[in-house]
């Protein structure tokens, strides 16, 4: 028997076997089952979504919410993008009092009964993507559950509706043993740790010595909790959290001094980094404090805390994101002051979360020679509460002097180095020329038709991603699963196909990655493309874009207008997007068509001259037609607005890895590092272990250090 459904405004046929496919259980299976099959997006949490003729409504009432996580790195768009005007007018129709809050609307809890409610607004909405987080319950959703919660509680007439009335991803066996085997995890380092106070004083000025923290007290690091593991000689950060402060995580931090006695730190968490949600410091605020320190890392904030007694939290995957989860937190304050390291990528962090903060309460510490990170200003004697006091107001205006400009043009001709950008790993040529990737610039690239414009973009584009680039494709051409084909054979620099027994372990670390897919295919409309940027940049601090390619946004535009204005229009839009948001977008456009045996020039992009003149970077892939060597390419960088070098360099394919990144005939020759006495890595490159290994190490999968940071899925819960 087929039945007509109604889910989320999307008619669906279902063919139905069971004629009492009505009752609940059967309907809560049926949903998970349309998930699974991605007929759906995710269960419909709430009546308003499945309308049966005589069903009334639904309410999974014995079922808890657990997300799945980790499910895909893909981007899409809510189902029905809202605006927080939108949000108001719905929240005002549902005579629910509100309050306007910085990054949020805050609503009372519906998840709470009113007599029980111990903070009057404790509901969460954010204003960008209406994800709501109740506070006191942890229960969150999506803005259309939020809705469907609200729509039940008014037809039952009720002031409350149970925490768990939201359906939920069940946790698969595997799924639930990894959190159980983290749990115990967490539960042995901490037990098997010490306070630094119980430590002989001479080891913990070692310690001390050795993580480059001489002047952080006994009593700060008591105040915070933090630990030693002795057998890694690690401190121990927990992560307390949740309505009853458990412990739900910990990070570990071991420290090692190079020989320019700078030290550098590995980090480890359990949860994995991709789970880990803590706000290091949030426990010891104050529910009245109004003022914030925010710091990119946990040490920092024991310095600010102790330097100034002023709140501090850090956040927990550094520099690299803001997890949109964590805002509620920080609502309470109504000045935020931004501190978030010592370089540039510091500096151009703290000015993409206080956006997301709200531009008015933030203010920034700028890095520089008299402002390092906190801790090494601790360090060095500085008076941290004056550097806080003479943080800049992160709110600018469209027209600024020199005055205000001064200190960003010294700050570039300070870090020449860092302004240059991201330098690729596997094309040193890249960088002779481009000198880096930057934020917000448009390179546009072209290429004759199958010329491997896509495989080769895929591995530039991956080699910044592996350095925590955090990225999106909008791939239109191909799908996403051969794309990260690609992109894995890349990766491991193999053909997987015949190393099948290697797949986890290469696909383990390619998870790793800050690695995002929008989810289209074939003929888009620019301006859903760009606000699924949009909501990427925001959910994922996203950095880098790549649209392969631009002609899939041609066909959507109304072709009664000129083909070129349609494009200049485009690239335009383009270009917008990539200086408001600060984030790279790398546009494939194809090239007109040219005599096969002549090169491609600048000119030869297809469409007028728009493209080339609002690019910042033009790369041109060059397919030389010789007898004598037919497949072979050049990479041609014919504009560079950075600093005006242009040349062009050879590509030497390989077929089996798909790169392009090999050593050319011994002239860049890689450093072999050996990592273990009978192992050899090349530089910048891992080596798969052997078969045994790889069971071995799917046990110890946890968290040995992992410096790339991953997307924000899971709740702030830990769950
Ligand atoms: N230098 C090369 N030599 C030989 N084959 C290559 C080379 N680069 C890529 N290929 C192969 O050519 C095929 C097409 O590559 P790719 O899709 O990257 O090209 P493209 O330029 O993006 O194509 P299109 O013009 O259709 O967008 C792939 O199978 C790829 O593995």
């Amino acid at each position: 028997m087929w039945r007509r459904l109604l889910l989320r405004g999307t008619t669906c046929l279902l063919q139905v076997e069971d004629p009492n496919f009505l009752h609940q259980r059967h309907i809560s299976s049926l949903c998970l089952r349309l998930v699974t099959q991605r007929l759906i997006h995710r269960p419909p949490a709430a009546p308003s979504v499945l309308r049966f003729p005589g069903a009334g409504y639904f309410l999974a009432n014995n079922e808890t919410r657990a997300y799945k996580k980790d499910t895909k790195s893909t981007v899409e768009l809510p189902v029905c993008p809202i605006t927080v005007t939108d949000i108001k007018q719905y929240i005002r129709s549902k005579d629910i009092p509100f309050h306007d809050g910085y990054s949020c609307l805050h609503i009372p809890s519906i998840f709470v009964e009113s007599s029980a409610r111990k903070d009057s607004f404790s509901l969460f909405i954010d204003k960008t993507t209406g994800q709501f987080l109740c506070k006191d319950t942890l229960v969150e959703g999506s803005w259309e559950d939020l809705q469907d919660c609200l729509e039940v509680m008014q037809k039952e007439e009720q002031d409350f509706l149970s925490p768990h009335v939201l359906l939920g991803y069940p946790e698969s066996v595997e799924e639930q043993e990894e959190r159980e085997r983290e749990l115990r995890e967490v539960q042995r380092i901490w037990s098997s740790s010490v306070p630094l106070t119980d430590v002989p004083e001479d080891e913990a000025q070692l310690i001390k010595t050795m993580f480059q923290i001489p002047k952080v007290s006994n009593a700060t690091l008591k105040k915070f909790g933090v630990r030693l593991f002795k057998p890694t000689k690690s401190l121990v950060f927990p992560w307390f959290g949740g309505p009853d402060s458990s412990l739900k995580g910990v990070k570990l931090l071991s420290a090692q001094n190079t020989d320019t006695d700078k030290v550098t730190y590995n980090e480890a968490t359990v949860p994995k980094c991709s789970s880990y949600y803590n706000l290091f410091g949030l426990p010891l605020v104050n529910r009245m404090d109004s003022e914030l320190v925010l710091t990119g890392h946990e040490l920092d904030t024991l310095a600010v805390s102790q330097a100034t007694g002023l709140p501090s939290v850090a956040l927990p995957r550094g520099v690299s994101c803001l997890p949109p989860i964590l805002l509620p937190y920080l609502e309470q304050f109504k000045r935020v002051t931004l501190w978030l390291g010592e370089d540039i990528r510091s500096w151009e962090a703290s000015k993409i979360f206080s956006r997301k903060l709200g531009l008015r309460r933030c203010s920034l510490v700028r890095p520089g020679e008299y402002q390092p990170s906190p801790v090494e200003a601790l360090a060095q004697g500085k008076n941290l509460s004056r550097i806080i006091k003479a943080s800049i107001p992160a709110a600018h205006k469209s027209i600024v002097s020199f005055k205000q400009l001064r200190e960003d043009v010294y700050g570039e001709l300070l870090n020449t180095e860092q302004v240059a950008g991201v330098k690729w790993m596997r094309f040193p040529e890249l960088n002779r020329i481009l000198k880096g990737h930057r934020k917000g610039e448009l390179t546009v690239f072209t290429g004759p038709t199958g010329s491997g414009k896509t495989t080769f973009i895929s591995e530039v584009a991956l080699d910044l991603c592996m350095q925590g680039v955090n990225t999106l494709w909008g791939s239109f051409e191909i799908n996403n699963v051969r794309l990260a084909k690609i992109m894995l054979t890349q990766f491991a620099m193999q053909r997987l196909e015949e190393n099948l027994e290697q797949y986890d372990f290469w696909a383990d670390k390619f998870e790793e990655l800050p690695l995002y897919f929008m989810t289209f295919h074939g003929q888009q409309n620019i301006k859903t493309v760009l606000d699924t940027m949009q909501h990427a940049v925001y959910l994922y601090d996203i950095n880098h874009v790549i649209i392969d390619n631009l002609q899939f946004m041609m066909g959507q535009e109304n072709l009664t207008v000129d083909k070129f204005a349609v494009q200049d229009h485009i690239i335009g839009a383009f270009r917008k997007f990539a200086t408001n948001t600060s984030c790279h977008v790398t546009l494939i456009i194809h090239p007109r068509k040219e005599e096969d045996d002549r090169e491609l020039q600048t000119a030869s992009i297809f469409g007028s001259a728009k493209a080339s003149q609002e690019a910042d970077n033009v790369l041109i892939l060059q397919e030389k037609k010789l007898v004598t060597c037919p497949g072979r390419r050049s990479l041609q960088v014919t504009k560079n607005r950075f600093d005006g070098d242009v040349g062009i360099f050879p590509l030497d394919f390989i077929k089996t890895s798909l790169t392009f990144s090999a050593p050319i005939k011994g002239k860049h020759k890689l450093r072999k590092v050996p990592i273990k006495p009978d192992d050899e890595e090349v530089e910048g490159h891992e080596v798969a272990p052997k078969k045994d290994d790889i069971k071995k190490d799917k046990a110890e999968k946890s968290n040995k250090t992992k410096k790339t940071p991953r997307p924000v899925k899971s709740p702030t819960t830990g769950k």
